[in-house]
């Protein structure tokens, strides 16, 4: 009785939050003036959720606005839930490395992920510990990364470039986005089990497990910001995001079981660029006992996927459509690419130049324009962490134990207190040293798109090694343009996709 009680409470909670959210659309539609206040008003019951689901289909520049408005920091209350809302450097640093362990990912997140509950982004504490090891371990053992490289650089020549000629030679319009996923997700899966899967391949496959984990970004977005009782009410009744996340969990167990049951039958397989071989990440996993669970191994797996897919993949559609819009920023990276190519075209090489992660290493102004998009759009646009125990921040705000902090890293990018008065403009030259041939030092609680403190992304030089290979050749190869009339802007997700993609048509450089 007490169960079916607390269920229809929950719906009715539910109906009421849309119901007032539509309310608070209408008035706000009809009443907003040029130059009031973007801080969301505090209502009795609701308290700010309708401001908040009002703004929510351009959350993130909400958020900015409101960070802009409130100085730095903002308390956000709804129901159920206390919100401390910061993009103030000093706070990233107390909250990410000086003070750390107060500051857990905590259980309400790993709830929010239940599909990864267990893997490394959503545990705290010794699990955390010993999977970070573990994942250093795995990246530290010799041939793993440069293999990771030298994958990336043969699926750059064999699978990206070829399609690219293509669209080019027949002026064929396409989704960057799209292909992008496609090419991120062989790269991500490839040195993690050992096969490629070809999403990016001339008969352009069924991207469904793509799209499911997109899913589970989209819908832990929702779940951030909806009281918890009104989520797992949906949850329960298998409605809206809900019903759709559900769906996404059976594909993405459905892949992962595969792939492992295909390691137990085929035992250790490896990753071949062509000319050496790499042992993949999987087996180094799947005799370990602290693995022997399949839903837990299947769970840690999804996160170093996630880990190496959603960020590049999602990184990789912004640069393209930067340096579509700034010819003059492609012109510095062609210069700085030019001697490398040269030499190329004098050996005799192919008309397509593909350029090795070695002779990327030292590019400096090519690094500074992905910094610069990172900066600006960061792949993991917020960051959530739950307060142990009562604590004071730098900026004087006291914090509660089961207090909720986001860190809002698009905000941070767009304050003239952090990054100056040109913060929002896209400007490389910001990353450089005077004479332009160093990168200059900036702080990870500054630049906080690869996270700072002891749980500092491990794929980062990797993560680059990849990027800039991938630039370089496309910047070099190609004149790209993007199609008018298009709507580009985030989609409401964890991770900083385009909502509508990123349509392309690409020109085949004469060199
Ligand atoms: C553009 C590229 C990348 C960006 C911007 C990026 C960013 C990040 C961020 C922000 C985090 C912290 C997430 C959180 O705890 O909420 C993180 C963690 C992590 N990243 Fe990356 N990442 C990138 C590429 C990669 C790659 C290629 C790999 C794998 C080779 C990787 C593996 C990981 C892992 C395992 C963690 C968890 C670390 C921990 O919790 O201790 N990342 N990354």
């Amino acid at each position: 009785m007490a169960i079916l009680f607390s269920r229809e409470q929950e719906l009715l909670i539910s109906v009421v939050f849309v119901f007032l959210a539509f309310l608070y659309l209408y008035f706000r539609s009809s009443s907003r003036s040029h130059g009031q206040s973007v801080l969301p008003a505090d209502w009795p019951v609701m308290h700010m959720l309708p401001g908040v689901i009002a703004n929510l289909h351009n959350a993130h520049d909400y958020f900015a606005a409101i960070l802009t408005e409130a100085g730095h920091n903002f308390r956000v209350h709804i129901p159920q839930r206390h919100i401390f809302l910061t993009c103030d450097p000093g706070n990233v640093r107390h909250i990410f490395t000086t003070n750390h362990a107060n500051f857990p990912k905590g259980r309400e997140f790993a709830a929010i992920f239940d599909i990864m509950d267990g893997g490394i982004f959503t545990v705290d504490g010794e699990q955390w510990r010993r999977q970070r090891t573990k994942f250093q371990s795995v990246l530290s053992s010799p041939g793993l990364v440069s293999g990771m490289a030298a994958c990336c650089r043969d699926k750059v020549e064999n699978g990206l470039l070829p399609f690219f000629t293509h669209m080019a030679s027949t002026d064929t319009p396409f989704d960057m986005q799209e292909v992008i996923s496609r090419f991120v997700f062989d790269l991500a899966a490839t040195p993690l089990f050992g096969v490629d899967p070809s999403l990016l391949s001339s008969d352009m496959p069924s991207m469904d497990v793509a799209v499911a984990m997109d899913t589970v970004m989209e819908v832990g977005f929702f779940r951030h910001v909806m009281p918890a009782t009104c989520w797992k009410a949906m949850r329960r009744l298998n409605i809206g995001p809900e019903r759709k996340l559900d769906a996404a969990h059976k594909v993405i167990r459905g892949f992962f079981m595969e792939m492992i049951e295909k390691k137990k039958i085929n035992g250790e397989r490896v990753c071949n660029d062509g000319e050496q071989e790499h042992v993949d990440v999987l087996s180094s996993y799947i005799n370990d006992p602290d693995y022997a669970d399949d839903d837990l191994l299947r769970a840690k797996l999804l996160s170093l996927m996630l880990g190496g897919r959603d960020t590049i993949g999602t990184t990789l559609p912004w640069i393209f459509y930067i340096l579509a819009k700034n010819p003059n920023i492609v012109s510095i990276i062609r210069n700085e690419l030019s001697p490398i190519a040269s030499h190329k075209v004098a050996m005799g090489k192919s008309s397509m130049v593909i350029f090795e992660p070695e002779e990327t290493k030292h590019l400096v102004y090519l690094k500074a324009a992905l910094y610069e998009t990172l900066r600006l759009y960061p792949s993991a646009p917020i960051e959530r962490k739950t307060v142990a125990t009562d604590d004071i921040m730098p900026s004087g705000h006291e914090v509660h134990t089961g207090d909720t902090i986001l860190i809002s890293l698009y905000s941070m990018a767009r304050m003239e207190g952090v990054w100056g008065k040109d913060c929002r403009d896209y400007n490389p030259h910001r990353w450089l040293s005077e004479d332009g041939n160093k990168l200059m030092y900036v702080p990870s609680h500054k630049f906080l798109s690869f996270n700072s403190g002891p749980r500092m992304c491990p794929g980062k030089d990797i993560a680059v090694v990849q990027m800039k290979t991938v630039v370089a050749a496309v910047v070099w190869n190609f004149d790209m343009e993007v199609v008018e009339g298009q709507s580009i802007q985030p989609k409401l997700s964890c991770t900083l996709q385009m909502k509508n993609g990123l349509t392309m048509i690409l020109k085949k450089r004469e060199t």
